[in-house]
Formats: structure tokens, sequence, C-alpha cells
């Protein structure tokens, strides 16, 4: 990053920007216009940077560190000595270390083929076996060794043959005949043959199509000030009702997580690394990487340079630009000069057709951008990253070959990608998103989440009492959803979101009146934050002053402030307060490190709290494994009705240190007695209703909370009854489809037959 400045400021002595800001066009055309000499060195230091990221490379090391992975998980595999763990966790650890060992291979292509020709094998074992069929196709593809080929076809075949692939399957068996086998193979074949025509048989292969175009039930207005563009519901929408759903036309993994670049896939079993770019892309299966190849034939040198990490929003507008622009290609071919091309793209931007006609990548150039009302430093550090993006394509992958047979020169096109780019940047600050996902707690953004043995009994089967484990909500993508963003903002919004993958769904938060404006929030909302929290970012972002019904109430933070409602702990007052909002300097939660010099005074008394009790109870869950100290716990948690009143977001964030505490115990095997699981199950319900108030019973929060329960129940260690127990299940909608079939199979292996 320090490398980055350095050179950007260097580059900002070069260009002035005269005069007020015209568009991103204008904008990279006076920089065309600098004097040569000056425009040699600008695009020079760029160049230079970028040879100056390049790392060098040592395969054999590659090699060295592969094997020794690989060595390890066979041992592993074998499982020798009396002490092995049991067969599931050994052989999830085996993959696990052959993962490690695919990663490490890199580009030392003889290594990576044994690495995933061995994961394909416990893989297989375990029962991933669509995993295992494409680490067969991998371990081939990279070469794997001629003579021993035979192995991993029969391997794939057997694969296919539990897929159910009736034409692979048939393809596989073709090649083996054509194969010297033993006689042990040919028997597999023999059996592989005979399971062929049983599948053939009983094949009835129906692809249900599934129509999942809802009606529509929004429209799009336009305001003739401000506003811009909003939707409207187009009739009345009930609460939980799904509004409208969209695919993203792209998005990028937040700090470099390893999720499949293709799907967003985050529960990964197999991840398939790109094997040139030091491990810092990977995809979920073969297919996800076959579709992904034309994005990233484009972006693999620069993730070979960690670049795209330095550039924040400017990777995401550049993966908008990858996108569209092949797409957009056919438009744009007849403009003879990068003058005429630009004036070609904003025409497109101009026409108005209904929201099914309109190609997705227009939706995207029509976003509103506020890059001119920007501060200068803002407008010249974007600049840079289009131009040095612009550069990196030029000099180091083959991007503006696609132009060749356009009118207009390689160079116009180039200065066209530099204003693309930043108009893409410009857009995304103020539309882009961010995506979730539940995903195991404390995990290491490059560890995988299915091969966690302490997890799983089965693919994507939890171990008894390991839902609270997948419960850490996590920010997971920069995401491009330019129908979402449609949608103006209010502190309530009328929605939520459910991010699935690179996909979401919107479902009506509340009832919606036909003709009712459909609000998104971005930024916390009105009950979990004070109006000064959201207002900043909403004038500094999106450069507009939120009026919205919460905003201009008498007394806007009263909501929030309803979680923050103390006793006095005075005896001679003993008066319910809440805290003033500017001697807080805008931040209630005194607790936090941060704001630790932040007094809270009683106004009704004028006296300073002391919370004496604060430390004293953070002590107790400190020595939660002594079992007089967490009766002890249970009593103070108890206790903190005496300051603390209703749902108090403090007395919500001492229940989670309290509940996770107990759970670490439970995890490591200790047996609580009877009344300590009374109390937890309780603490959680009661947090669940705290949860719900604040966030939403359908919230992430809430979810998350909710695991605790089904763990408690599924363990048999509290009563619950089927109304609870539905109820519960009904929030899975909420979730993404990887997520929801874990909470699925969970509730199914433990906690239905309670319902009964
Ligand atoms: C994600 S876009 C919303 C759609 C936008 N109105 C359009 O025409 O494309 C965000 C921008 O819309 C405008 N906007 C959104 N909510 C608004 C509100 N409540 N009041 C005023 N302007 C708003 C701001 O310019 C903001 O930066």
């Amino acid at each position: 990053m320090d490398r980055l400045a350095r050179v950007f400021s260097k580059q900002d002595e070069l260009i002035t920007l005269d005069g007020g800001y015209k568009d991103e066009y204008e904008t990279f055309k006076s920089l065309d216009s600098l004097p040569a000499e000056k425009l040699l060195r600008f695009q020079q230091l760029s160049v230079n940077l970028l040879q100056d990221l390049e790392k060098p490379h040592d395969r054999k090391k590659c090699t060295e560190r592969s094997r020794s992975l690989r060595e390890e998980g066979n041992i592993v595999f074998r499982g020798t000595g009396s002490g092995s763990p049991p067969d599931s966790d050994r052989v999830l650890n085996a993959c696990r270390l052959y993962t490690g060992a695919v990663f490490e291979a890199e580009d030392a292509l003889d290594e990576l083929a044994l690495a995933f020709a061995n994961r394909g094998m416990a893989l297989q074992e375990y029962g991933y076996y669509r995993e295992a069929y494409d680490d067969c196709a991998n371990s081939l593809e990279f070469g794997y060794p001629e003579r021993l080929r035979h192995k991993v076809i029969m391997r794939q075949a057997h694969c296919a043959w539990k897929l159910e692939k009736i034409e692979p399957l048939e393809e596989h068996l073709r090649c083996l005949e054509q194969l010297q086998l033993n006689d042990t193979f040919r028997q597999q074949l023999q059996d592989l043959k005979e399971k062929l025509q049983l599948l053939k048989n009983q094949s009835n292969e129906l692809d249900i199509l599934e129509d999942s175009k809802n009606k529509d039930l929004e429209e799009i207005h336009t305001d003739p000030g401000q506003r811009g563009r909003f939707m409207v519901a187009k009739e009345t929408i009930a609460r939980g009702k799904i509004i409208f759903s969209e695919k993203a036309s792209c998005f990028v993994p937040l700090e470099q997580r390893l999720i499949c670049q293709q799907c967003a896939a985050t529960l990964m079993s197999a991840p398939i690394p790109c094997p040139k770019c030091h491990q810092r892309v990977v995809y979920c299966s073969r297919k996800c990487r076959e579709a992904h190849s034309a994005i990233h034939r484009y972006e693999c040198a620069a993730y070979q340079r960690d670049l795209l990490k330095l550039l924040g929003v400017s990777h995401l507008a550049l993966r908008l630009v990858l996108t569209y622009l092949p797409q957009m290609l056919s438009h744009l071919q007849e403009g003879t000069s990068a003058q005429e091309i630009w004036n070609g793209i904003i025409d497109m931007t101009k026409k108005q057709e209904a929201r099914e006609t309109t190609p997705e990548y227009l939706l995207s150039l029509r976003m509103v951008s506020h890059l001119d009302k920007a501060s200068q430093a803002e407008l010249v550090y974007h600049i840079l990253c289009a131009n040095l993006l612009q550069v990196y394509l030029k000099e180091h992958t083959d991007f503006f070959d696609q132009f060749h047979s356009s009118s207009a020169s390689t160079k116009d096109w180039q200065l066209i990608t530099s204003a693309l780019i930043l108009r893409s940047a410009g857009q995304l600050l103020a539309n882009g998103h961010v995506g979730d996902a539940l995903l195991p707690v404390g995990l290491e953004p490059n560890e995988f989440a299915l091969l966690q043995p302490d997890l799983w009994q089965k693919p994507r089967h939890l171990k008894l009492g390991q839902l609270h484990n997948l419960a850490h909500s996590e920010l997971i993508t920069a995401i491009n959803l330019p129908y979402l963003s449609l949608c103006n903002h209010a502190c309530a919004p009328s929605i939520r979101t459910k991010f699935d993958g690179c996909s979401v769904v919107n479902y009506a938060a509340r009832d919606i009146s036909a003709g009712e404006e459909i609000f998104n929030c971005y930024t916390r909302d009105y009950k979990n934050s004070l109006k000064i929290q959201r207002s900043e970012p909403l004038k500094e972002v999106y450069k507009f002053q939120c009026s919205c019904a919460q905003c201009t109430q008498t007394n806007p933070d009263q909501d929030y402030l309803n979680f923050h409602r103390y006793r006095c702990e005075k005896s001679n007052c003993r008066q319910e307060f809440l805290p003033d909002v500017k001697l807080q300097r805008n931040n209630l939660s005194w607790w936090l490190p941060s704001n630790a010099d932040n007094l809270i005074i009683c106004t009704v008394c004028k006296e300073r709290q002391y919370f004496a009790w604060y430390n004293d109870f953070l002590d107790l869950v400190e020595s939660c494994a002594d079992s007089l100290k967490r009766k002890a716990l249970f009593q103070a948690f108890d206790d903190l009705d005496k300051w603390l009143v209703d749902h108090h977001i403090l007395k919500r964030n001492l229940a989670e240190e309290l509940i996770t505490a107990c759970f670490v115990e439970i995890d490591e095997g200790t047996s609580l007695d009877k009344k300590d699981y009374e109390n937890l199950a309780r603490i959680i319900r009661k947090q669940l209703e705290g949860t719900a108030a604040q966030c939403g019973d359908t919230s992430m929060e809430y979810i998350a909370q909710m695991t605790y329960l089904w763990d408690l129940i599924a363990l048999r260690k509290c009563q619950s009854n089927k109304k609870e127990i539905l109820e519960l299940n009904g929030k899975l909608e909420y979730l993404a489809k990887e997520q929801s079939e874990v909470f699925l199979n969970y509730y199914n292996d433990f906690i239905e037959q309670q319902c009964k």
C-alpha cells in the first residue's frame, strides 16, 4: 500500500485537473494531452510499479512443500497406529492435508496432479463424489503419470456411477476398455458395466426446470428532484413475501477471502485453486473454473502481483468492465474514434426500456455516480487506480486484442477502458453492496469450512451439538446488484435482503401498501444507530441529507435509545433514565475499549454511574469452567436487571459472552447440571426476543443465536415444543442455499424427532 501511495503521489505531481470535473472520458482525454515527456513519465511510473510487484517464484520449494503435505496426508489417510481418530475425522484430516498439497504445488504440475489424485481418493471415501470426480479430472488435466491413469479413470467412473451420470460413466468405461488392466481392475470394470446397465434401466432423467420468475411486484419511478429513480410497490406486499430476486452482474471476494470466484460458494470441501496466481483464487468446481475463465484470464497476472487487493472498489470496477465491455462491443464496433465510442456508450445509457429487455450491462452503466462531488484527492485517487489498471491490461494481458477488428485504434480503446473503469468505480461507491454469509466460528480466511473435522460427521451433516460453531456472520463479497441499487434509502428499510452466493432475494420486511416506495437501508438502521451515525456516511458517500420518516420525527433516536435504558445505581435515586447522547459524544457503548472515557451520568440525579458489576461479570465469564463460579455467573446475569432495563444492548452482549463461555465448556465435554442447562436455555430465549426486537426475527443475528438453542434441543438438554421448533425452522428460508442445506440436515438428523 505504501508503495502504491508513493507512486500515486509522484503521478499526482505530474497531472493537473484544470477546471470543474466534466466526465470520465474528458478526464482521461485531458491526461492524454499532457506534454509528451510528462505523459511518458506518468505512464512509466505505473509500468514500473507493476514490474516491482512481480514476486520471485521458486518452483522447487513448491514441489517440496506440496510433496511433504501429500505424504503427511497419506500417513493420516492410512490411519496407522491404534490411537487413530474415527474414520470420518481421519479421512477429512487427510483431505485437508491434500488440499494443502494442492495449494502449495502451484504450477509444479507433477506434484499438483498427484495431490489432486490423492485428494480425489479421500473425497470419494468421505462421500463427496462430485468433488472427487472433479479432482480426478484435475489430476488427469495436470498430467497424472500415464502408467497409472487407469486408477484415476476407474475412480472417476465410480464417482460418475454414484452421481448417476450415465454419459460420463459410459465414456470412462469406454476409455478403460482400451487400457491394459490387471484382473482386479478388469473385475471392477465388469462391475461398473453392470451398474451402468442397471442405471440405464431405471433412468428417467427428467430435468425439472424451476420457474424462478416471480410476478413483478415492483416498478421504477423517477423523481425529478435529487432522489432520482426509485422503486414502488405495484400492489400490496405482505411481510415475508419475496419482492424480487437478482443475480449479481459481478462480485469480488472481500479481504482476499477464498470463496469461489464464480458463484461465491463459501462452504467448500475441495477448493480448486488457479495454479498460477499463488493460492489467491479458488473455485468450488471445475464448472465454475471454466465459467470464470473469460474474466480470470485478464486478472490472473494481477493476482500474481497482489495488485487487486491494493485497489479497493476499483477491483470491482475492473471486473464490471471486463464483464460488460465485451457484451457491448457489437454496438460499439462502428465508432472510429474514442470520442465516438464514448458518445455511443452515453447514448445507450439514455434509452429507457422495460427491465426484462434491458441488457444487464445497461443497468450498471446507468447507476448514479457522485464523482462530480468528490474531493480533488478522492477523484485523483480513482483516476490513478483506473489508469493503473488500464496500463496493467495493456502490459500484462491480451485484453486489447479483442478490439482489433474495430475501426478505432488500441489507444482509443485504452482511453475508453480507463474512462469506463473510473465511471464504474464512481458508480460502485454509491451503489455497491456487501454480501454476507454464515461461516464456522474462528475460521481463518484461507481455511475451508467443509474440511474442519471437528464439525462434520459426513458430507454437509454436522456432528451433534456443533450447529453453534457454524454461526459466525461474515462479510464476504463486494457485489454489484444494479436492480437492488434502484432502491432509495430510508433508515427503516422495507426490505430484508438475503445474500445467496452471488444472488440476492429481497423480502418485504413489513407489510407494504400498493404505491408505497420500497426502501433499502445503506447504513445501520434506526434501531441500531443514532441519527448522526447514519447521516455522516449518507452525506459523505451517498451525497444526500436523509429526510426519511425516522430521521424527521421529534425524537429520531428514541428507538435506538430504548436499547440503552438504565436504572440509576445510586440507592437514593434508582430511577430509569436514557443516557444523554451529546454527553456521550454520540457513542453510547462505553464498554468498548475505544470509548472507555465516555462516562454515563444519570439524567435524573446527575450522578455518575460506575458499573462496578461489569468487570466482576467478565471475571465470572472467564471462570465459567468452575461449576460454582458458573452458578454465580447465572445469578450475576439475573442481577443485571437491577441496572439494565428491558433488552439493553449491553445485557445482550453479556448474554452472548455467557452463552459462548458455557458452550466452550459443552464443546470440551463438560456436562453442565440440569439447572445450568435450564438457565442457559432461558437466557438464549430471552436473547432471541431482544435480537428480534432490535434486528428483526429474520436477521442473521437472530439466526446465529438460534443455533445455540437448536444445539441444546438436539442434545436433549432443554425442552421445546412443536410450535417453537417449527418457528425456528421457518427461519431457514433466510439463509443462503448452501447454509440452509446444512441447517436442514441438522434439523432432520437431531431435532425433527423431538417434534413428535
Ligand atoms: C443506490 S442509488 C439509489 C437509486 C438512485 N435514486 C438512482 O436514480 O439510480 C443511491 C443514490 O440515490 C440517491 N438517494 C437515495 N436515497 C435517497 C434519499 N432518501 N434522499 C435523497 N436521495 C437519495 C442518492 O443520490 C444516492 O447516492
